[in-house]
């Protein structure tokens, strides 16, 4: 279990967080939703260990702590496979034996054979982040703590990474916290929704849901619904917008959602 409890972080005179209680079990996929700048990449270096927080107590029962950035930080001169290898070969792990395990990884978030042998100049965006997804898991992680890996990416490519990343956390049996500012994404992954404030960060609601990949009609019905709670809208209404006007506004694209989910 990762226990953060009465966390605070102040910059200076800034405060970031201003006590956050946080608790995250065996196995759970646990997503950060909140508005830009609330400090929940602040979070995810606290509970990496990477910055320490100004008061508050970190508990980290987990072991192997994988991490995943929006930027996907490959080495230019290796392959994908080599790139996805980096930590077992930093680890010790023989070369035969760890480029196997990172392609097996590789093919099961969409690789074909023909690209394992690309440098990141060679690939996609979306291919370069599962190589980056692939590196993580690994290493065989129990806690992964991902920063917003796929907000660079268009929608449908989205989609699928994050049905892929489902699939693969529930075949390691990690647990993962995910930071996002989309609330669709979150609907899509968690099993816990937790909504921070706007700076300083404290938590205004944690959901406990079942993920809905399976629908994105569903999963666009199940975002408005969380955005119709007056806490939830007020905390993601962006500066001098009505959380109202923002309610009224998802509620429109979640119909618009389902018209094209129907038309499918
Ligand atoms: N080392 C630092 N020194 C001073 N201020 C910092 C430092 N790191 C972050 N901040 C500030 O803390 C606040 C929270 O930053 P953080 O990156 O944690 O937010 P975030 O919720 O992840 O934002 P985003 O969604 O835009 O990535 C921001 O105002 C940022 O400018």
């Amino acid at each position: 279990m990762l226990s953060l409890s009465g966390l605070r972080l102040r910059f200076g005179a800034a405060e970031i967080i201003a006590g956050i209680d946080l608790h995250i079990g065996a196995g759970e996929l646990v997503v950060l939703l909140g508005p830009s700048g609330c400090g929940k990449t602040s979070l995810l270096r606290i509970a990496a260990g990477v910055e320490r927080a100004t008061a508050g107590r970190v508990e980290n029962g987990f072991r192997r702590v994988a991490m995943v950035f929006q930027d996907p930080r490959l080495l230019p001169w290796a392959d994908a496979r080599d790139n996805a290898a980096f930590g077992l070969k930093a680890a010790g792990m023989g070369k035969a034996e760890r480029r196997a395990i990172a392609e097996a990884i590789l093919l099961r978030l969409g690789f074909s054979a023909g690209d394992l042998n690309k440098r990141p100049s060679q690939l996609s965006g979306g291919m370069m982040q599962r190589v980056a997804i692939a590196r993580a898991f690994a290493l065989s992680p129990d806690l992964v703590l991902m920063d917003e890996p796929f907000s660079a990416l268009d929608v449908g490519l989205r989609h699928d990474l994050q049905a892929l990343l489902r699939a693969e956390v529930e075949g390691a049996g990690a647990a993962v916290l995910f930071v996002t500012h989309d609330v669709t994404e979150a609907v899509r992954l968690a099993d816990r929704i937790v909504v921070f404030s706007p700076r300083p960060a404290c938590v205004v609601a944690d959901v406990t849901q079942a993920p809905m990949l399976a629908s994105v009609g569903a999963a666009y019905e199940a975002s408005a619904a969380l955005l119709r709670r007056p806490e939830i809208a007020a905390a993601l209404a962006p500066p001098g917008v009505s959380p109202l006007a923002l309610a009224g506004a998802r509620e429109r694209l979640s119909l618009a959602g389902k018209a094209r989910a129907a038309l499918r």
